[in-house]
């Protein structure tokens, strides 16, 4: 049956209702996306359990049994909340979900993360319309405060008895779009590290040569990391073979100190975004880095607000069955995979860092990657693209054969 151009597919239209939710930072709505789940969940007829992680914190998990439950389960993730937006540089409300002529869908939550909530819904609504049944379980988790960093959400979750009973053997989470024909898979994230480094200093006026100020410290310090950010962009901007994720970067997002004009301060803070791949020995660069307080001049210390320690990769050889599944499908549905680091932090870290596997992918080739960008969209051709990605991945990845240790 042909449709007709002004028909919208059922799924495309999920997708912007979905997008007009307004899970957006700093206040969420949560109760919104619940509610928009537990209407998706009577709809697959599957069960929705919720659990608070934290204070107003909900994790959702839908569950699709398999026909052997006792093997362990795929585990479909993604996050329900976005960063916010600065509306008046979009070219439409942001979470209207307006669809343009091309077929571009915008909306913040198109690329990062609701397209893929609502193509792994999609392609089980298929699978199950089919009257399919799989050896595995497959469980979705909705989880909240992806954006924030996690900590009342997958981090907490991952930690909850009810994350074991789920029994994961394998799990799928958010990548990144990519602007050519490829898609990117990511199979490991770099370490965020977020530091304050402190340096005391002599105070006095304002009008003096006062000797062992903060402020030449701070300058010190500056420079020691500008410079080890410099080298890093070099051997970035140098190597063909290397991506964002493959070396560290070093981004100076803050600086405090001072009262006033004429007050030479007591103190001067200066904080990092550090990003480390898996590949770097951390206790090395911490030495670095207390070497150079040190070398910066007397009484300079840090704390970290963010410090992740876990370096954890998934294998992408054959001899991992998950990976060979996945692969193999993708390679079927003649996609070329480009397999990366993730260059900032997801979920995914918090799940790897218990020692499963999992793997970043987001289905968004020929898409610009715009992910908490202005005007971020996603055209539905690829948006639909994606859900027959998941139909074909999801029948794969629950016949895994059971691995020594299951059953
Ligand atoms: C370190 S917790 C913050 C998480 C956030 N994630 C993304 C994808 O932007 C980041 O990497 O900054
Ligand atoms: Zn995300
Ligand atoms: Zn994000």
């Amino acid at each position: 049956m042909l449709l007709s151009k002004s028909r919208e597919d059922p799924a495309v239209s999920v997708f912007r209702e979905y997008i007009r939710l307004k899970t957006v930072h700093p206040e969420p709505d949560y109760d919104g996306a619940l509610k928009f789940l537990g209407r998706i969940s009577e709809e697959l007829g599957l069960p929705m359990k919720k659990i608070e992680v934290c204070p107003g914190r909900v994790v959702a998990i839908m569950t699709w049994t398999g026909t052997n439950p006792s093997l362990k389960s795929v585990l479909l993730n993604s996050h329900t909340d976005v960063v916010p937006v600065y509306q008046e540089q979009w070219k439409y409300d942001a979470f209207a979900a307006v669809k343009d002529a091309e077929g571009n869908i915008y909306g913040r939550g198109t690329q990062d993360m609701k397209c893929v909530t609502i193509q792994y819904i999609e392609a089980i609504r298929r699978l199950k319309a089919a009257g399919k049944r799989f050896p595995r379980t497959i469980h979705l988790t909705f989880v909240p405060d992806e954006e924030v960093g996690g900590h009342k959400g997958m981090e907490s979750f991952i930690n909850h008895p009810e994350f074991k009973k789920l029994n994961v053997g394998f799990a799928l989470d958010e990548g990144l779009a990519n602007p050519t024909e490829a898609f990117t898979v990511f199979y490991g994230e770099r370490n965020p590290w977020w530091i304050t480094i402190r340096c005391p200093g002599s105070p006095g006026h304002g009008s003096r040569f006062v000797e062992n100020t903060a402020a030449e410290k701070l300058r010190r310090i500056i420079n020691s990391f500008l410079a080890f950010r410099e080298r890093e962009k070099q051997r970035l901007d140098t190597s063909e073979c290397f991506t964002l994720g493959d070396v560290t970067t070093v981004n100076m997002t803050m600086v405090h100190g001072g009262v006033a004009y004429n007050v030479i301060p007591a103190e001067m803070d200066v904080s990092f975004d550090l990003r480390i791949p898996p590949t770097v020995d951390l206790q090395e660069f911490e030495e670095q880095i207390k070497a150079w307080c040190a070398e910066a001049g007397e009484g300079i210390t840090y704390e970290f607000a963010q410090k992740f320690m876990q370096q954890n990769t998934t294998s992408t050889e054959d001899n991992n069955p998950w990976w060979k599944a996945f692969s193999s499908t993708c390679k079927a549905l003649n996609m070329t995979l480009e397999k990366e680091i993730f260059p900032a932090a997801t979920d995914s870290r918090f799940i790897r860092a218990v020692g499963l596997p999992a793997i970043g992918f987001s289905p968004m080739n020929r898409t610009p990657i715009l992910l908490h960008d202005h005007n971020e969209f996603l055209n539905e051709e690829v948006f639909l693209r994606g859900i027959t990605v998941y139909e074909r991945l999801l029948p794969v990845l629950t016949a895994v054969p059971a691995q020594s240790g299951e059953e």
